[in-house]
């Protein structure tokens, strides 16, 4: 396994499960398989898929609980009325309070729509809006997401399976871009080509209160540049 932390989790057993791989090619990421059930990602498709309110963004459509999101800027936009969360959310985020019982409460969900050929260009999650740790699930299809260390340009692609977690903690949240590229297959690291599927995203964020950064990397923290992708 190409990453730092890479977590088989399994039911009885979770954090005992949890291992560090002696090649450290991302620090700061952490790879969880079947996080989310088959029958919980059924009941999430169902209800995201009903759901009206989506916003279009690039090729992509997206939705916001919490917190909105400011495209133009980057960064986090405006408290929304309701601030819950969807409680479909609920299984995983007790699931999460159980692995991780210090990390702070998520505030803002978004979800994404990425139809086939569509992604996300190269960016960091904004240091100055954002906690330290960032969750995305993947749902309905795999995709390779790709990672480029900002003061090597060092590119790894890690393969995110269906109803994985990915966090970004520590290197790869502050000082390491991540991309889907827009694309209709994606070459695997075993040489075969998969085609791309419609893919579901649900990230997970802490809002920072007073939006102040005070990451270890400020040649890189949009404390002091402009971040906009
Ligand atoms: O689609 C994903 O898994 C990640 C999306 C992402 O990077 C973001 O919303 O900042
Ligand atoms: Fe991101």
């Amino acid at each position: 396994m190409m990453f730092i932390e890479y977590v088989n989790l399994t039911y009885n057993n979770f954090i005992n499960q949890i291992k560090n791989s002696d090649k450290v090619e991302i620090p700061g990421l952490i790879l969880i398989e079947d996080f989310i059930t088959v029958k919980q990602e059924k009941n999430i498709l169902q209800h995201v898929y009903s759901t009206k309110s989506w916003i279009p963004v690039q090729d992509r459509i997206v939705l916001h609980y919490g917190y909105s999101f400011n495209y133009d800027l980057n960064e986090v936009g405006t408290k929304l009325s309701n601030l819950e969360l969807p409680s479909y959310m609920n299984p995983l985020l007790e699931k999460l309070n159980k692995l991780f019982p210090s990390m702070p409460k998520f505030e803002q969900l978004t979800i994404q729509l990425y139809p086939v050929g569509t992604g996300i260009p190269p960016h960091m999650d904004h240091h100055s809006s954002f906690g330290p740790n960032v969750i995305a699930f993947s749902l309905e299809n795999p995709v390779i997401m790709e990672f480029k260390n900002l003061k090597t340009d060092k590119v790894v692609n890690i393969d995110l399976p269906r109803r994985s977690l990915m966090m970004l903690k520590d290197d790869v949240r502050y000082a390491w871009s991540h991309a889907v590229r827009a694309r209709k297959s994606d070459l695997l690291e075993n040489g075969q080509v998969r085609e791309r599927g419609q893919r579901i995203s649900l990230t997970l964020r802490t809002v920072n209160p007073d939006r102040i950064c005070k990451c270890s990397w400020p040649e890189l923290c949009d404390r002091n540049i402009n971040s906009k992708s």
